[in-house]
């Protein structure tokens, strides 16, 4: 059996009497019911993952940033030269994104990996060097990889997964990849029906040309598929491997019984192929936050997730689901911590 067909039998849904207790525990806890609001859900989710009431605390938090680059580029799609994958990745390496800023305020580890960037990227620190190839082909002409080169790429995303889950309590989807808001809006328009205009948008801020052209390359790489289903077959013609990386960390995280926490509308769309090859992995899925990127919403909508955050944020990299991090703790603290109406004699409602 492969890694990837392993994987998937390896993952069971949420505990439902976990997740009982929990909300039993949540309906004594010393205060008002239902107040905690989504952190209730949050919490409840948890128990059900680990199979435990309470769940251990999901720390210390790991965001693994998968880089890839994308034939699609030669088409116009972004404003930003395709180098500028390669060199983030050797400025989160450096410690010197984002990324890395929000990782230290949170005391959260970073891991990059190269599953598909275009030029090679030299040793570092924290760089996991997982190329399956040099760059996706254009999308917009044919397949974007062979399904054998998607399913190797999804399996790099299962073999960090269950790496860092091995010492890491929560896992946090992050990416690298100039254009990959093209593919991502393709895979969303493919999994759920949207139509291109709709999930499309100005990823990194391009400009109106720009966007026409790519939700025109869009309809081309929609038209190519002819209503394919077949997940791997989908993620092969119009992904990237950067998404096939994030779909098996979906997975993995989910084998391992660690709860994963998505970024934007690359994570979303990839969560759409993971969903699609396993529909329990996205029980043990939240969504950090939603993302000023259209295509986001229509993919959080189709996976039922609703996200933590709403903060208009379009950086990717795991940022935005690093920042909903400490609220997925806080609520597995609250449920291990906080006092019940009879332990601490407070009197209940009359
Ligand atoms: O996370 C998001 O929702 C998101 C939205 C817009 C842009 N990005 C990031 O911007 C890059 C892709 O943008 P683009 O315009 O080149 O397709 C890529 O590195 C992503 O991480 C990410
Ligand atoms: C500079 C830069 C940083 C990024 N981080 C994630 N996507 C990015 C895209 C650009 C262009």
């Amino acid at each position: 059996m492969s890694l990837l067909d392993e994987t998937i039998a390896a993952v069971a849904p949420r505990d439902p009497a976990a997740e009982r207790a929990a909300r039993e525990r949540l309906d004594r806890m010393t205060k008002p019911p239902g107040s905690l609001g989504v952190l209730e859900d949050v919490a409840a989710q948890l128990a059900g993952t680990a199979g435990a009431c309470p769940p251990p605390l999901p720390v210390p938090a790991a965001v693994a940033v998968f880089a890839g680059d994308h034939g699609v580029h030669a088409q116009g799609v972004t404003l930003w030269p395709q180098e500028v994958t390669a060199q983030m990745v050797a400025n989160f390496a450096a410690g010197g994104a984002v990324v890395n800023a929000f990782a230290a305020q949170l005391g959260a580890d970073v891991v990059v990996v190269d599953v598909g960037v275009a030029a090679p990227s030299g040793p570092a620190p924290g760089l996991w060097d997982r190329n399956v190839r040099r760059g996706t082909a254009d999308l917009a002409e044919g397949p974007a990889m062979t399904p054998d080169e998607a399913r190797r790429a999804v399996e790099v995303g299962i073999e960090v997964a269950t790496a860092l889950a091995a010492d890491h309590g929560c896992l946090v989807t992050g990416d690298m990849g100039i254009t990959n808001t093209t593919a991502s809006a393709a895979l969303v328009c493919a999994f759920t029906g949207a139509a291109p205009a709709e999930a499309t948008g100005r990823g990194t801020g391009v400009d109106d040309p720009t966007l026409a052209r790519k939700v025109a390359v869009v309809e081309r790489a929609l038209a190519r598929l002819d209503g394919e289903r077949d997940p791997l077959t989908v993620l092969a013609e119009v992904g990237g491997l950067e998404h096939a990386a994030l779909a098996g960390f979906v997975l993995g995280a989910a084998a391992a019984r660690v709860p994963v926490v998505l970024d934007g509308v690359i994570a979303g769309s990839a969560a759409l192929v993971a969903a699609a090859l396993c529909p329990p992995a996205l029980e043990h899925a939240l969504a950090g936050h939603v993302s000023a990127e259209p295509g986001h919403a229509l993919a959080l909508r189709h996976l039922g997730l609703r996200p933590l955050l709403g903060l208009d944020l379009r950086l990717g990299e795991g940022t935005g689901a690093l920042l909903a991090s400490p609220l997925v703790a806080s609520a597995a603290r609250a449920l291990a911590d906080v006092a019940t109406f009879d332990s601490a004699g407070v009197t209940e409602k009359a």
